[in-house]
C-alpha cells in the first residue's frame, strides 16, 4: 500500500487535482477492464469531485458504475440523500446508464440492517467476490469518521459483512448503511478529501500519527493506493507526511 498526499492552494485547485486523478482513473480502469467502478461518499465531497468531472469531455461515463460508499437512510428525494447529493451534483450531468447506478433501496429505509444486506446484494451482481473498486471517494470528520464507520462503533470490527447498518450514528441522520474496511482496503485507489482548517488536527492524527482510535487511520488498500487530496489549510500541521506536488 502506498500513501500519498497532495496539497493544493484551494477547494478550486483540489477539484481541478480530482478531476485530473478521476480521468487518469476512468480510462486505465476502462482500458484494463471495460468499466470504471466508483464510490462517493456524503458531505461537501461531492461537490468538490463534480465540479470540473461533469465538463471533463474525455471521460467515458457510459462505462462508470456508481456506488456510494455510505449513505443515509432517507429517502432519495430528502435533502440528506447522498444520492440525491450526487445525483443533482454529476448523476444529472454526465450519461451514466441509470442501470449502472446503485443506490439504496428507498422501500427499505425504516430497516437498516435489511438496507444494508440489499445493498450489498446489488454489489454481489457486479462484483464476483470482495469487491475491488477502481476509485472509493472518501471524505473525514472531525472525530476521524471516514464513510459512516465512527469512533466507538462496533461497524469498524467488521471482516466479513461488505455493506453494515448504523442506528446511532453520531453525526445526523441516525440511520445510515456504510462500506466496510474489507472493501475500503481492496480498493484499488481510496481517494480522501478534506479542505479547511477545521479539518488540520484530525488530518495529522490521520496521516502522521496513525490514531487507530480513529475509523479513518484503519483505510490501507493492501495492493492499493490511499491518496489524499487536501488543501494548504488543512495540511498545515503535518509534519511526517509532507505533501507531494501532484502529478500522475
Ligand atoms: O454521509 C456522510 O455524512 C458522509 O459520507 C461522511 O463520512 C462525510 O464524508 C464526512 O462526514 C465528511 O463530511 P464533510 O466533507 O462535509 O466535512
Amino acid at each position: 500500500m502506498s500513501t500519498k498526499v497532495y496539497s493544493f492552494s484551494s477547494t478550486n485547485e483540489v477539484a481541478q487535482g480530482l478531476d485530473k486523478l478521476l480521468a487518469h482513473l476512468s480510462s486505465e480502469a476502462i482500458a484494463r477492464s471495460g468499466r470504471f467502478t466508483v464510490a462517493f461518499s456524503g458531505g461537501s465531497l461531492p461537490a468538490t469531485v463534480a465540479k470540473y468531472v461533469k465538463h471533463n469531455s474525455t471521460i467515458d461515463f457510459s462505462k462508470w458504475f456508481v456506488f456510494w460508499a455510505d449513505e443515509r437512510c432517507v429517502d432519495h428525494s430528502d435533502s440528506e440523500s447522498n444520492y440525491r447529493l450526487v445525483k443533482e451534483e454529476l448523476l444529472d450531468h454526465v450519461p451514466i446508464p441509470a442501470k449502472q447506478v446503485f443506490a439504496i433501496d428507498p422501500t427499505l429505509l425504516s430497516n437498516s440492517a435489511a438496507a444494508a444486506a440489499e445493498y450489498q446484494s446489488q454489489m454481489v451482481a457486479v462484483f464476483d467476490s470482495v469487491p475491488v473498486f477502481d476509485c472509493i471517494l472518501l471524505g473525514i470528520g472531525p472525530d476521524g469518521h471516514t464513510c459512516s464507520l465512527f469512533p466507538g462503533h462496533p461497524q469498524i470490527e467488521e471482516n466479513d459483512k461488505w455493506v453494515v447498518h448504523i442506528d446511532d450514528s453520531p453525526k445526523p441522520p441516525p440511520s445510515r448503511i456504510t462500506l466496510t474496511l474489507p472493501v475500503l482496503n481492496h480498493a484499488r485507489t481510496v481517494a480522501f478529501v478534506a479542505t479547511g482548517a477545521g479539518k488540520r488536527g484530525i488530518l495529522r492524527e490521520i496521516i502522521d500519527d496513525r490514531n487507530l482510535a480513529l475509523p479513518a487511520s484503519h483505510v490501507a488498500p493492501t495492493n492499493g493506493s490511499a491518496l489524499w487530496f487536501v488543501d494548504h489549510a488543512a495540511a498545515q500541521d503535518l509534519k511526517i507526511n509532507k505533501p507531494a506536488e501532484f502529478k500522475l
